[in-house]
């Protein structure tokens, strides 16, 4: 079978918006690959190897490719994409100067291609992501996330997930109840259950994500402590219902509302609808883990928890990005 392969080079800042408007016009797989010029430090403080050589990306940009199958009509497709990637302009997300090529390849190379850019990677103090192809022995007091992300977001690859998986490994004691809005292939979820969580509740909007996450809960054999959902943010549990189309199935889940600690890496924007949803949804002292900030809405989002009530514990960064860990008062 044949493939469709698109290359968008664009800016590091708008990677993580342009490979999720690919994942929506139903890629079967994306891969980014930013700067790795040979003046770039690599981080090996916890053990990160890396694979893949250095490249001559120039700093600060990146290269996206998504796989779209053989009956796609690519000219279509760019058309669509374009104008998505010109209007994170007024986000306030900066694509650069936007290159678009296409080609056609044939099914064995599109599975190395994306293939090669998701090695285990040792993502935490203890934690590991290892794709599920990949054959890996994992060291004493590792814990190992199992992934195949398919057509999903969350291979941990990107700062915000790795934001997220280091602050939850600092803040669960074990125990906890939590809901992950936004699971993509349901990596924090599974991520928790391995620092300690008892139960998650993993909600998203897409299905495809929905899916991703349930295969991987499975393989993860976690699917007694994580239940996964069609839901807008916190829509699912505001209604009791499932959030399938048509569906009023109720929550199975043993999370009970409200729970000790919710995450979320969602863009900003979308951070700052449902702030005070999040708050509803913590018991007194719980924690919210907010991700995928990128730094020109820090202001806008710190002042948006701080609104709703929460106290900012602490501000974790990762090149560009920032995950706030923001905790719901004891009311006294
Ligand atoms: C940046 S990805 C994060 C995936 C994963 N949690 C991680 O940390 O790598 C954001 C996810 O949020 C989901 N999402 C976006 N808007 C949403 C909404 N309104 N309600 C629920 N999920 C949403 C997307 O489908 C996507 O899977």
């Amino acid at each position: 079978m044949k493939w469709h392969e698109i290359t968008i080079s664009t800016t590091e800042e708008a990677q993580e918006m342009i490979s999720n408007f690919l994942h929506e016009l139903g890629a079967g797989g994306v891969s980014i690959e930013e700067s790795g010029t040979l003046s770039k430090q690599r981080d090996t403080s916890l053990g990160q190897w890396y694979e893949l050589p250095l490249n001559d990306i120039p700093e600060g940009q990146a290269i996206i490719k998504g796989y779209f199958n053989q009956d796609t009509d690519m000219e279509e497709l760019i058309a669509s994409i374009r104008p998505r990637v010109e209007e994170l302009r007024e986000f306030d997300i900066d694509p650069g100067t936007v290159e678009y090529s296409a080609l056609v390849i044939d099914e064995e190379d599109w599975a190395t291609a994306w293939k090669q850019y998701f090695k285990p990677l040792r993502i935490s103090e203890t934690l590991t992501i290892k794709p599920t192809w990949e054959v890996y022995e994992a060291g004493p007091n590792e814990r190992i996330i199992e992934l195949d992300p398919g057509m999903a977001f969350g291979t941990g690859t990107h700062p915000t997930t790795a934001l997220c998986l280091q602050t939850l490994e600092t803040v669960i004691r074990g125990g906890e109840e939590m809901i992950d809005v936004g699971t993509g292939s349901g990596i924090l979820a599974i991520g928790a259950c391995r620092l300690g969580v008892k139960n998650v509740l993993a909600l998203d909007l897409d299905p495809v994500a929905v899916s991703s996450a349930t295969e991987n809960v499975k393989l993860n054999e976690l699917s007694e402590q994580v239940e996964v959902r069609l839901s807008d943010l916190l829509g699912v549990i505001k209604e009791g219902q499932s959030g399938e189309a048509g569906g009023s199935a109720p929550l199975t889940t043993a999370v009970k509302v409200p729970v000790d600690l919710v995450v979320a890496n969602i863009l900003a924007e979308i951070i700052l609808l449902f702030v005070d949803d999040v708050y509803e949804a913590l018991k007194p002292n719980g924690i919210y883990i907010a991700s995928g900030i990128y730094k020109n809405k820090e202001d806008d989002v710190e002042e948006g928890l701080i609104r709703s009530g929460f106290e900012i514990v602490e501000k974790r960064r990762d090149e560009d990005w920032i995950a706030f860990i923001a905790r719901k008062p004891q009311v006294t």
